[in-house]
C-alpha cells in the first residue's frame, strides 16, 4: 500500500495573511510537489491570481485547484471530496496537499470530511494551521468586549451571546495544530505580548503558537506536523456543533458581493474612496484589482479593515478588459446598493 498523503488545512479569518503564507511556502517547497486547493468567498479569484503572478516554478498552474464556491465547509460533498478525488487519481500524486480555506470557513466539516472512506484510505490531515492577523487583534476587531464576553461564558457556556465574528475566531483557532500569528511587524513587543496571551484564552491547550511576519515560516516547521487531526478531534468542535449537537451552520451572518466599474479615478482618487467605504459600512474585507488610467499594470488592492494596500501587480495582458472588479465583505446586512453606487459615482464623476 502507498502511504497516505499528508494535508495541511491553512485556515484563518478574512485577511489574516493565509494567502501570503501559502505563497512563501510555495517559493519555499523545497523539492516537494505541492497541490494547492484554494477556496474563497466571492465569485473573482483573487487569491488564484495573487500565487499565479508569484511567478515561480513552484507556483504551477496544474497544481492549483480554485473552489470558489463560497465556503468550503458547505459544499464539502459536492466540490471537495471530487476535487480531492481527481487529485489522488493523477498519475503524478503530489508529495503534499495544502488547503487554504476562506476567510469565513469553519474548519470543522473540512476536517471531518477526511474520515470519508474514499479519502481517509489515502490521506491524512498533517496539520490544521490558523493564521492569525496580530495586527486585527491588537486592535481588538474580533470581539469587541472580551470581559463581557468571558464573564457571560462563564455563566452559561451553552448561551449564543458572542458575535458572529467572535464565534468564528474561535471555530478557526480551536480547530488548530498550530498558530501562526502573522503581521507581527505591525505591532509593538508589548502589545504582541498581550495579544499572545488573549490567543491562549481561545486556543486547545499545547497548540504551538508561531510568530511571523509576511508568512514566513520555515517550510520544515509548517509541513510533516505530522498529527493525523481527522483522528483527534476532541476538543475541536465549533460553537454551532457544540449548540446544536450536530452538522451545518450557516453564513448568514456574513454578506459578499463582487462589483466591477470602469476604468475611471485616479489611483489616489480610488484609495480613497474606497478607504470612506470601508469606514461608512463597517466593511470587513475588500480585494480585488483596479484598471487606472494611463497605468500599464493592473493595480492589485487589498484591504483588511481600515487597512487598504495597493501594489501595482502585473501588466494587462493583451485583449484583457481594463475594469475594476472588486470582491466585499462585511457582516450581513451589508449595504451593496449604497456601496456599488458610491464606488460608481466616483469612477463617473472622474
Ligand atoms: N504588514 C503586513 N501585511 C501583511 C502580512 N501578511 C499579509 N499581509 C497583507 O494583508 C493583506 C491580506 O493578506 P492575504 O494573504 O491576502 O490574506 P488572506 O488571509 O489570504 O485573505 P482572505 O483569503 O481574503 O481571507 C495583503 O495586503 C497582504 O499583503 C504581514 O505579516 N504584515
Amino acid at each position: 500500500m502507498t502511504s497516505k498523503i499528508p494535508t495541511t488545512v491553512i485556515t484563518g479569518f478574512l485577511g489574516a495573511g493565509k494567502t501570503t503564507l501559502v505563497r512563501h511556502l510555495l517559493a519555499h517547497a523545497k523539492g516537494k510537489r505541492i497541490a494547492l486547493i484554494i477556496n474563497e468567498f466571492g465569485d473573482i479569484g483573487v487569491d488564484k491570481d495573487v500565487l499565479a503572478g508569484c511567478g515561480d516554478e513552484t507556483c504551477r498552474e496544474e497544481d492549483m485547484i480554485e473552489l470558489a464556491n463560497g465556503c468550503i465547509c458547505c459544499t464539502v460533498a459536492d466540490d471537495f471530496i471530487p476535487t480531492m478525488k481527481a487529485i489522488l487519481a493523477r498519475p503524478d500524486r503530489p508529495d503534499h496537499i495544502v488547503i487554504e480555506t476562506s476567510g469565513l470557513a469553519l474548519p470543522q466539516p473540512l476536517i471531518r470530511a477526511f474520515n470519508w472512506p474514499e479519502i481517509k484510505a489515502e490521506v491524512t490531515i498533517d496539520g490544521v494551521v490558523t493564521v492569525a492577523d496580530a495586527a486585527a487583534l491588537s486592535e481588538g476587531r474580533f470581539a469587541a468586549n472580551e470581559e463581557a464576553v468571558d464573564a457571560q461564558r462563564r455563566l452559561d457556556e451553552m448561551l449564543d451571546h458572542e458575535t458572529p465574528l467572535g464565534e468564528l475566531f474561535e471555530d478557526q483557532m480551536v480547530a488548530a495544530d498550530m498558530i501562526v500569528l502573522n503581521k507581527t511587524d505591525l505591532v509593538d513587543p508589548a502589545a504582541l505580548e498581550a495579544v499572545e496571551t488573549e490567543l491562549k484564552k481561545h486556543m486547545r491547550p499545547g497548540t504551538r503558537i508561531v510568530r511571523a511576519a509576511n508568512g514566513h515560516v520555515d517550510t520544515l516547521a509548517l509541513l510533516g506536523l505530522g498529527m493525523s487531526t481527522e483522528d483527534n478531534l476532541a476538543g475541536r468542535e465549533s460553537h454551532h456543533e457544540l449548540e446544536h449537537d450536530g452538522e451545518g451552520h450557516e453564513h448568514d451572518d456574513f454578506d459578499s458581493f463582487s462589483l466591477t466599474i470602469p476604468s475611471g479615478p485616479g489611483r489616489d482618487q480610488l484609495l480613497a474612496a474606497i478607504a470612506d467605504t470601508i469606514a461608512a459600512h463597517d466593511v470587513l474585507r475588500l480585494k480585488g484589482f483596479a484598471a487606472i488610467p494611463g497605468a500599464r499594470a493592473r493595480l492589485a488592492i487589498q484591504a483588511v479593515g481600515p487597512r487598504v494596500n495597493a501594489y501595482f501587480d502585473r501588466d494587462w495582458a493583451e485583449g484583457e478588459t481594463r475594469e475594476t472588479r472588486l470582491v466585499v465583505i462585511g457582516e450581513s446586512p451589508l449595504a451593496r446598493e449604497t456601496i456599488e453606487a458610491n464606488l460608481k459615482k466616483i469612477a463617473e464623476a472622474a
